[in-house]
C-alpha cells in the first residue's frame, strides 16, 4: 500500500515512512520540490548530494523554515498573493508547503481553496509559473497514456482528480484553468487526509472553452476553440477512463466540476466500471446529509417529518436530493413518494412533471404533480415556500441573493427553527449570508454556509463544503483499495460526520451542524475509517487479497490504522540511490 510510493518525474519509490530515495544531487535536487529542503538541508545531506555551494551556510530546521515562510506569508496584502505565494513555495518544497498550511490550516485553509483558489482559477493564464498537474489535450487523444505515465505508474499512484472546466464553483467555464481546482482538490487530499502527495494526480481535460472572455485573451493557455461536445467528447472521456482502469488499477479515480451536462452521465456511465465519484454529486449530498442528520439531532426530529426544499436543481442539488432520498429509504419513505418530501426550483420555478422532457433525468422523480399547484405562481420561490412551509432550504443556484428577506420571513412563520443552507460558492455567489439569515429568523435558524463566513454574535457558522467528507471518502477507498465507490459507503461517510458535529457531540442547540475545519485531519480520519469498514462489509474491499495486510473490523483499531497510513510533512532521512 502506501509503503512504496513514487514520484511523478522521476518513479523513485518514496514512503510514509522510513527513509526517502533520491537519485539526484545539487541543482538538479534543488529543482524537484519533492526532495528540496533548501536551507533544511542537514550539513551530512549537503555534503552527500553535493549541496554546498547552492546554500548559506546556517543550517535551518523545518520549524524555522515555516516561522519564515509565515512571515513572507502575512506581509502579503491580499488573499490571492498569499495564493500565489503558497502556490510558488509548493513548486520549492512540498514538505515546507503541507508543514506550513498544517501549522495555520484554519487560516490558510481559505487561500488554497474556496474562496481564494476560485479567484486563482480565473486568473489562471495570467499567473501561471509552472505546470501543476498532467494536461489532456482534446486534439491529442493518442498521447493521454504517455501523459499520465509520466506522472506515476500503478505502483506510486493512488488518486486521480479530473476536470473538464465546464463548471467550476459557481464560475462556469474556465477552461483549461480546470487544473487549478483538480490541483487545490488534491492539495486538500494530503492536508486532510495525508495522501501521499506524489501519489496523487490532478488532470485537467482541456477539450476548449465556450468562454469568450478567454477565447479573447491573448495569454490564454488552453485550446482556443469552442466546447467540443457529442461524441468527440465522449470518446476522449471513455479513452481517458480505460487508460485509468488499464495502468491504475488500484486508483480511485475523483471527478470535479464538470458542467450540468456530463457531470451525472459520466458518474452514471463509470460508476460500475471503476472505483469513481463525483465530488459535486455525492461528496456534496453527503457532507449536505451530515449536517441534516445533526439538525435532526438538535431538533429532535426525524428525516422523513421534515419537508426540503432546494433551490437550484443542477449537479450538488439533485446529489444532495438523492442523499436525502437515499437515507428516507431507511425511515420507510418509498421512492414513490419522495414528491411529498423534496421539491426542487429551479430557473423555471418549481420542478413540474408538465415540464417533461426539459428535465434532466436526475430531477424528473422528484417533479411536482402540476394539478396539487393550481392557482399557484410557482415560478416564484415565495410562493413555493408559502405553500410547502418547508423546514429545510438549501441553496446550489450560483444566484445570490436569491433567499431574500421575504423568503426567510416567511419560512420562520411556519418552522420554529428553519434549517437555511446557502451552499452556492464563490462567497459572492451564496443566496443570502448567515448575518441576513440570522436577523430575518430572529437568531433560529440553523445555518451552514458553503464558504467560510466568521463567526456571527459568538454563534459560528458551519461550513458545509465536500471537504469534510471527500477527502475522507477518497482515503478510506484507497487504504480499503475499494473496487467500486457503493451508494452505502457514500451513506456510511454522511452518518459517521453527523456524529461528529459540535451541536451533537456538545448537545449545543446553538452549535455549529458540522465540525471546525481546523479539526478536519482527524474527522478525515474517521470518515476513511468508516469507509474502509463498510467496504469490507459490502465486499468491495480488496486489500486483504492485494496487498497481504489484516484490517482490523474494530472501530477503534481500525482507526489506528488509518492514521498509521497517514502522510506527514516532515523531514524523513534522505537516502541517495542510482538510478
Ligand atoms: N458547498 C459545497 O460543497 C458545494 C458543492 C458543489 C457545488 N456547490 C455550489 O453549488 C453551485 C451549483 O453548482 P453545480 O455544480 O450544481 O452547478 P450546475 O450548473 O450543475 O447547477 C446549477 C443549477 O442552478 C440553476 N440555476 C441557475 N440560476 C438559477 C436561478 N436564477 N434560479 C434558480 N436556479 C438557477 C441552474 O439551472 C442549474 O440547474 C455552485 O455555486 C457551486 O459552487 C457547493
Ligand atoms: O470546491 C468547493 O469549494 C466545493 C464544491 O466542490 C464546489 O464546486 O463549490
Ligand atoms: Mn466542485
Amino acid at each position: 500500500m502506501t509503503s512504496t510510493p513514487g514520484t511523478p518525474s522521476s518513479r523513485i519509490p518514496l514512503s510514509v515512512a522510513g527513509p526517502v530515495l533520491c537519485p539526484y544531487e545539487g541543482l538538479e535536487m534543488l529543482n524537484l520540490p519533492q526532495f528540496n529542503r533548501g536551507t533544511g538541508f542537514t550539513a551530512e545531506e549537503r555534503e552527500t548530494f553535493k549541496l554546498h555551494g547552492f546554500l548559506p551556510s546556517s543550517l535551518q530546521t523545518l520549524e524555522s523554515q515555516a516561522t519564515r515562510a509565515y512571515q513572507q506569508f502575512r506581509s502579503l496584502p491580499t488573499p490571492l498573493d498569499k495564493n500565489s505565494f503558497l502556490m510558488s513555495l509548493k513548486t520549492q518544497n512540498e514538505v515546507l508547503y503541507f508543514r506550513l498550511l498544517q501549522d495555520h490550516l484554519k487560516e490558510m485553509f481559505s487561500i488554497v481553496y474556496t474562496p481564494t483558489e476560485s479567484e486563482a482559477i480565473e486568473q489562471y493564464s495570467r499567473l501561471f509559473r509552472r505546470p501543476e498537474g498532467c494536461f489532456l489535450d482534446i486534439n491529442f487523444p493518442e498521447r493521454i497514456e504517455e501523459s499520465l505515465l509520466a506522472w506515476g505508474t500503478n505502483e506510486n499512484v493512488d488518486y486521480i482528480v479530473v476536470s473538464d472546466g465546464e463548471e467550476i464553483l459557481g464560475i462556469g467555464d474556465q477552461g483549461v484553468g480546470a487544473i487549478g481546482i483538480s490541483s487545490a482538490k488534491g492539495v486538500l487530499m494530503t492536508l486532510c487526509a495525508g495522501v501521499h502527495p506524489s501519489r496523487i494526480i490532478p488532470v485537467a481535460l482541456d477539450v476548449g472553452t465556450d468562454n469568450s472572455a478567454l477565447l479573447n485573451d491573448d495569454l490564454y493557455l488552453g485550446n482556443r476553440h469552442s466546447r467540443v461536445r457529442g461524441a468527440r467528447y465522449d470518446d476522449f472521456v471513455a479513452k481517458f477512463v480505460e487508460v485509468v482502469k488499464r495502468q491504475y488499477p488500484r486508483a480511485i479515480l475523483h471527478f470535479e466540476d464538470f458542467g450540468l451536462s456530463n457531470a451525472r452521465r459520466l458518474l452514471d456511465t463509470y460508476r460500475p466500471q471503476l472505483a469513481c465519484f463525483n465530488d459535486d454529486v455525492q461528496g456534496t449530498g453527503a457532507v449536505t446529509l451530515g449536517a441534516l442528520l445533526a439538525a435532526m439531532k438538535v431538533l429532535r426530529m426525524r428525516m422523513r417529518d421534515i419537508r426540503f426544499v432546494i433551490f437550484g436543481a443542477g449537479t450538488a442539488g439533485t446529489g444532495i436530493a438523492d442523499q436525502i432520498r437515499d437515507f428516507l429509504k431507511t425511515e420507510d419513505v418509498e421512492a414513490e413518494q419522495i414528491f411529498e418530501h423534496i421539491w426542487l426550483v429551479d430557473k423555471p420555478g418549481l420542478l413540474m412533471k408538465s415540464m417533461g422532457d426539459k428535465l434532466t433525468p436526475a430531477q424528473r422523480q422528484y417533479a411536482a404533480y402540476d394539478e396539487r399547484w393550481e392557482g399557484c405562481d410557482t415560478t416564484s420561490l415565495l410562493e413555493v415556500i408559502k405553500r410547502v412551509k418547508p423546514h429545510a432550504l438549501i441553496g446550489c443556484s450560483t444566484k445570490p441573493g436569491s433567499f431574500t428577506d421575504e423568503v426567510l420571513s416567511e419560512m420562520a412563520k411556519h418552522v420554529d427553527r428553519p434549517i437555511v443552507f446557502p451552499l452556492s460558492n464563490p462567497t459572492r455567489l451564496h443566496e443570502a449570508t448567515p448575518e441576513q439569515i440570522l436577523r430575518a429568523t430572529n437568531g433560529k435558524a440553523l445555518v451552514a454556509t458553503g464558504s467560510p463566513f466568521d463567526p456571527i454574535n459568538g454563534r459560528e457558522i458551519a461550513e458545509n463544503n465536500n471537504c469534510f467528507v471527500y477527502p475522507g471518502i477518497g482515503l478510506g477507498a484507497i487504504l480499503s483499495r475499494a473496487d467500486r465507490i457503493t451508494d452505502e459507503i457514500i451513506a456510511a461517510a454522511a452518518l459517521q460526520l453527523s456524529s461528529l458535529a459540535p451541536a451533537v457531540t456538545a448537545d449545543d442547540p446553538d452549535g455549529p451542524l458540522l465540525p471546525d475545519v481546523q479539526d478536519i485531519r482527524e474527522i478525515s480520519a474517521k470518515v476513511a475509517t468508516a469507509v474502509v469498514l463498510k467496504a469490507l462489509e459490502v465486499g468491495v474491499a480488496r486489500v486483504e487479497q492485494m496487498d497481504k495486510v489484516r484490517v482490523p473490523r474494530e472501530y477503534g483499531k481500525c482507526l489506528a490504522w488509518v492514521k498509521t497510513q497517514m502522510w506527514k510533512a516532515e523531514y524523513r532521512p534522505l537516502k541517495r540511490v542510482m538510478f
